[in-house]
C-alpha cells in the first residue's frame, strides 16, 4: 500500500503542479486553485478562490464553463475541452502572466466526494497556444498559394465542395469563374521569372480588393485563377467578371510595359441542379475558358455560349 504522505506535502505537491489545477463545483466556485505558477505559462489564479466564475469571467465564456461542469457531473467520464481566454476575459487578474490570449486545453474529471456542500471537478488547464500557434500555420501553409496568399487548389476544390452541398440543399446559386493570363509566357520570357510572379502576385491583390467577403479566390496554379461567388447567378457574376478582367487589364498593361501579353481570358458558369459533383462545374467553367482563348483571348465566355462551340475534348 503507498504510504499516506504528510498534508503539507500534500499540498507542496498540488502547488508544484505544472499546470494550473482547479476545483470547481457544479455551481461554478472556485473551491481551490493549484500550480500553474510559471508566470510565462499562466497568470496566478490564487485571487479565483472563493469567487464564482459567472462573476469573474466575461458572461459569454461563464456560460460555457458552467456547461462543461455540468456534462462532466452527468457523464461522469474525463471530458477533454479546448478554449482561450485573454487576461482581460478574467477579472482580478494580476498584470503578471502571458500578455496574449491563451489556449488551454482542458481536462476535467468529476470528484468522487462532495466539496463545500456541493458536487465538484477537477479541472485541469494546460497552456497549448504553443501547439495551436503550430496547428494554425500548418492549416495556413496547407491551404493557401504561398506566391500570392491566395487559396490553393485543395482548398478551393474543398470549399466548392461545401458550396455544392448548401446549393444541393437550398437550391442556391454559385457562380464559378476560371480566369488566365493570355500569353503569360512571354512575361517570363520577356521580364523574367520573378517579374512572373510580381505580375501573378499583383493579380492576386485586385481579386483579393474587389471581391466580397463571401466570395473566394484561389490560384490553381501557374497563371490560372478560380473565383467562387456563392449566392449569385452566372448572370448576375457576369457584370463582375468583366469588371475584373478590365481591372486586371489595366494592371497588366502598367506591369508588362506594352507587351501583348496584357489580357486576360476567362470562362464562367454556375453550379446546376442536375450536377453530380464539382466536377461538372469546373470543367464547364474550364470549356467556356478555352472557347475565350480560341476565339481569340481578352474575353470572358460564359457556359451556355461556350456549350454552342466546341469543346478541348
Ligand atoms: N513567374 C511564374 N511563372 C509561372 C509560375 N507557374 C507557372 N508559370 C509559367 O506560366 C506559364 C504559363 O504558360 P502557358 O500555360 O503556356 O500559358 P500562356 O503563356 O499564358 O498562354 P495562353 O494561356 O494560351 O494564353 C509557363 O511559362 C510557366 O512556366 C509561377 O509561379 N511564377
Amino acid at each position: 500500500m503507498q504510504p499516506i504522505m504528510p498534508m503539507d506535502q500534500m499540498h507542496a505537491v498540488l502547488s508544484a503542479m505544472p499546470d494550473l489545477v482547479f476545483i470547481l463545483t457544479r455551481s461554478g466556485r472556485y473551491s481551490a486553485v493549484y500550480g500553474g505558477t510559471d508566470a510565462r505559462y499562466y497568470h496566478d489564479g490564487s485571487s479565483l478562490i472563493g469567487m464564482r466564475i459567472a462573476d469573474m469571467v466575461v458572461a459569454e465564456k461563464a456560460q460555457w464553463f458552467l456547461t462543461q461542469i455540468e456534462a462532466t457531473l452527468q457523464q461522469k467520464n474525463l471530458q477533454i475541452v479546448e478554449y482561450s481566454l485573454a487576461g482581460s476575459d478574467v477579472k482580478g487578474l494580476t498584470t503578471d502572466g502571458p500578455s496574449q490570449p491563451i489556449w488551454f486545453e482542458g481536462r476535467v474529471q468529476a470528484l468522487p466526494f462532495q466539496v463545500d456542500g456541493e458536487d465538484a471537478v477537477l479541472w485541469v488547464s494546460s497552456n497549448i497556444t504553443a501547439r495551436k500557434e503550430l496547428e494554425d500555420k500548418l492549416r495556413l501553409l496547407s491551404e493557401t498559394d504561398p506566391l500570392t496568399g491566395l487559396y490553393n487548389r485543395r482548398k478551393l476544390m474543398a470549399t466548392l465542395e461545401a458550396q455544392f452541398q448548401i446549393c444541393a440543399r437550398y437550391a442556391t446559386p454559385t457562380a464559378v469563374l476560371i480566369f488566365d493570363i493570355d500569353h503569360f509566357k512571354r512575361i517570363n520570357d520577356e521580364h523574367g521569372h520573378q517579374a512572373g510572379d510580381r505580375v501573378l502576385t499583383a493579380v492576386a491583390h485586385v481579386c483579393r480588393a474587389e471581391l466580397r467577403v463571401t466570395d473566394v479566390a484561389a490560384r490553381l496554379g501557374g497563371d490560372e485563377f478560380v473565383i467562387l461567388m456563392p449566392e449569385t447567378t452566372q448572370a448576375q457574376a457576369a457584370p463582375f467578371a468583366e469588371r475584373l478582367r478590365m481591372m486586371i487589364t489595366e494592371l497588366l498593361k502598367v506591369l508588362t510595359r506594352g507587351l501583348e501579353a496584357g489580357t486576360v481570358s476567362a470562362g464562367l458558369s454556375e453550379l446546376l441542379a442536375g450536377d453530380a459533383g464539382i466536377d461538372d462545374v469546373m470543367a464547364r467553367a474550364d470549356r467556356a475558358l478555352y472557347q475565350a482563348k480560341r476565339s481569340g483571348r481578352n474575353r470572358i465566355v460564359l457556359h451556355d455560349a461556350a456549350s454552342a462551340g466546341s469543346s478541348p475534348d
